[in-house]
Formats: C-alpha cells, structure tokens, sequence
C-alpha cells in the first residue's frame, strides 16, 4: 500500500480556507470540489492506457486512450459525493458506482446502507473518493469490498487523513496490496470522539448541513 501527501502550495492554500469554520457550504463545496481535480492529477499518474494510433490533420501520430474498462469512481456518500464532478471533470468517461457508508458515532464502527456497484469487477482499476480518513473503518471496509469483487488496483482519495486511520488500511488491505491513498493533508490524530484534529469537522455536515 502507498501513502501520497500533495505537497503544493495550491492544495495548502485550498485546504486552510476549507478547514476555517467561517467558511460557508457554498464556498466549502466549491473549494472541495476543486481540491480534489488537483489531488486526481496526481492520483491518476498510474491510469492504464493503451497505445493508439491517430491521424492528425497534417500525419499520422502515436498516443494513447484509457483501456477497457473504463476506471470506475466510487463516491462514499455522503460526503463522498461532494468530490464526484471534481474527479470526472478530469475523467469524463470514467464510470460512476456509489456506496453508502455511516460510521456510528458511538462505536465508530462502518457501515453500508446502500451499493449500486457492479457484481464483478475483475481487473478495474478503482477510485474511491471520501474526503475524510479518519480512524479508516469506513475506507477500509470499502476498499475490501472492492477487491472482494475483484478490482485489483485501488485508489484512494481523501481530503484530510490521521496516520491511525492510514495504518488501519494498510493492516486491513496488507503492505503487499496494489492501494494507494492520495491526501491534501496529513493532520496529527483523533480527539476522544473519533474526529480529526484540527480537521475541518464533520465533513458531510458541511457540506449539506446537519441532518
Ligand atoms: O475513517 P472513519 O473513522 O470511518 O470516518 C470517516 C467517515 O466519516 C464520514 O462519514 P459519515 O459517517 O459522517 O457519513 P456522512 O458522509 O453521511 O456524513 C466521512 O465522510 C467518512 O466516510
Ligand atoms: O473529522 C472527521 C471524522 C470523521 N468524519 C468527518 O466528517 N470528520
Ligand atoms: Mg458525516
């Protein structure tokens, strides 16, 4: 499993206005949203593509076109769907599956209340897009569902991450594990509620307001 932390001064300016708790939803949803097109930049550097060859209007050129199939983007909803446009605005061709996940906010613990993924996924390439990593039950669980189905190459992409929720993946999917986690920003730890410190709060909430 590997770890990538975006070092870049965009992507640190983005993220300390989206971490202010003045920031409103409208504005966290638009800096979310651009976030996450600089962070698949760099989360796709391993996309697989074929060689192709084109005619251009002056010669014949080699280039090349994603495979088939097509990478498959999984939002973890809620929050997860804040990040969905971010990324297929960079892969407009990617499919789109959807999981719903809640971590109970007592026990901590995932889990799934809705999954319209396809059954089998042999040999996809995957990204799950949830913008918080924080003790990693839930990207855990979703990243073993995956591979469960048969995705044999899983990446990660996260707003803010907690390096126990990072070793929580790595232990759950193995050091060996074709996953990498992308990340804006590494923060210290947990508070005694399970959140990220110093975070940016609950990150559905604010995104779509408390329910
Ligand atoms: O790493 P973990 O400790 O599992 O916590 C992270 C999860 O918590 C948040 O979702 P939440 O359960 O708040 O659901 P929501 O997106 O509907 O708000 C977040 O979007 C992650 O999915
Ligand atoms: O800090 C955290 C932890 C879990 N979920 C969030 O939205 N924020
Ligand atoms: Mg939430």
């Amino acid at each position: 499993m590997r770890l990538h932390v975006v070092d870049h001064p965009l992507v640190a300016h983005k993220l300390t206005t989206l971490r202010n708790r003045e920031t409103d939803s409208p504005t966290f949803r638009r800096l979310a949203d651009e976030l996450v097109t600089l962070l698949a930049y760099e989360a796709t550097r391993g996309v697989r593509v074929v060689e192709h060859d084109i005619s251009t209007p002056v010669a014949s050129a080699k280039g090349v076109k994603l495979t088939q199939p097509k990478p498959l983007v999984v939002p973890i909803l809620r929050a997860g769907l804040g990040m969905l446009e971010g990324m297929t605005r960079l892969i407009p061709t990617a499919e789109v599956g959807f999981l719903g996940m809640i971590r109970n906010e007592e026990t901590l613990e995932a889990s799934t209340y809705a999954n319209r993924l396809p059954d089998d996924l042999t040999g996809r390439q995957v990204y799950v897009l949830d913008p918080m990593l924080a003790t990693g039950g839930t990207l855990a669980v979703a990243i073993q569902y995956l591979m469960e189905r048969g995705a044999d190459d899983v990446t990660a992409i996260c707003l803010l991450g907690a390096p126990e929720g990072v070793e929580h993946v790595r232990r759950t999917v193995g050091e060996d594990a074709s996953v990498q986690i992308v990340l804006a920003g590494m923060d210290p730890g947990l508070n005694d509620l399970g959140y990220i410190v110093p975070g940016l709060g609950d990150a559905g909430d604010r995104l779509y307001g408390v329910v």
